[in-house]
C-alpha cells in the first residue's frame, strides 16, 4: 500500500465523524447557526497564521527544491486564506472578530508547531497533511450538495474548487514519494501525526459548534 492509502485508512472512521458533525451537516443543509460560523471564521483565521508558518518550516526543512517550493507556495496560500477570513466572512459577519485563542485551536497550532520545529521533516508532513486532505475531501463533498446560504455555499466554493484540490494532490505525490524513503519506524511515527491532527480537525468543527471557552 502507498502510504497514502495507509494514512487514509487510518482516518477513515475519524473522517466519517467529521461529515456526521452537526457543524459540517448545517453547512449544507443550512441550518448551522451564525454564531457557531462566526466562531470557526475567528479561530480559523488564527489557526491559518501559525498553519503558515507550519507549513513554511516544513518547506526549509525540504530536501528537495520542489518540495520547498510547493510549501512555501503553500505557506503563502494560507496566508491568503487568512486575510480572506478576516475580509471576506468577517467583514459579512457584522463586529469586529476576537483575537483570543482558544483552546482547541491553540493545542492543534501547538501540536503542528511543535512537529514541525522538533519532529523529523518527514513527521512534520505527516502532522500537516490532514490540514490539507481533510479539507479538500470536505469540500468535495459539500460541493455535491452546496448550501442555500450564501455564506456558507462561498465557503464550501474555497475547499472543494478545483485550484485547491490540486494544491493537495501536489502534497499527496510529494507524501508518497516520501513514503518510498522512510524506515519503518518512521512511517509510524508519520502515521501517529497525521491521526493527532485529523482529530484536532474533528475538534475544531466541534469546538466551534460548541461554542467553546476558556473555562477560567
Ligand atoms: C482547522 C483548519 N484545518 C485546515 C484548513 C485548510 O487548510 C483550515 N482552513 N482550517
Amino acid at each position: 500500500m502507498s502510504l497514502t492509502d495507509d494514512l487514509w485508512s487510518d482516518i477513515e472512521s475519524i473522517y466519517a465523524e467529521i461529515l456526521q458533525h452537526p457543524f459540517v451537516r448545517g453547512l449544507t443543509d443550512g441550518t448551522l447557526p451564525r454564531p457557531a460560523f462566526r466562531h470557526f471564521v475567528e479561530q480559523d483565521s488564527l489557526y491559518l497564521r501559525d498553519y503558515a508558518r507550519a507549513l513554511a518550516l516544513c518547506g526549509a526543512r525540504a530536501p528537495q527544491a520542489a518540495a520547498l517550493q510547493a510549501f512555501v507556495e503553500d505557506a503563502v496560500g494560507a496566508l491568503a486564506a487568512e486575510q480572506e477570513m478576516l475580509a471576506g466572512f468577517g467583514a459579512e459577519l457584522g463586529e469586529e472578530l476576537g483575537q483570543l485563542v482558544l483552546p482547541t485551536t491553540r493545542a492543534y497550532t501547538s501540536h503542528l508547531l511543535a512537529v514541525a520545529h522538533g519532529g523529523s521533516y518527514a513527521e512534520a508532513v505527516g502532522a500537516v497533511l490532514p490540514c490539507y486532505w481533510i479539507y479538500a475531501r470536505v469540500g468535495a463533498h459539500l460541493l455535491e450538495k452546496s448550501s442555500p446560504d450564501r455564506l456558507y455555499a462561498r465557503w464550501i466554493a474555497a475547499y472543494g474548487d478545483e485550484a485547491f484540490q490540486s494544491v493537495v494532490r501536489r502534497v499527496l505525490e510529494l507524501t508518497d514519494a516520501l513514503g518510498a524513503e522512510v524506515s519503518p519506524a518512521e512511517r509510524a511515527r508519520m502515521r501517529e501525526r497525521f491521526v493527532t491532527s485529523s482529530r484536532y480537525e474533528w475538534m475544531f468543527w466541534d469546538a466551534a459548534w460548541q461554542g467553546e471557552r476558556w473555562p477560567v
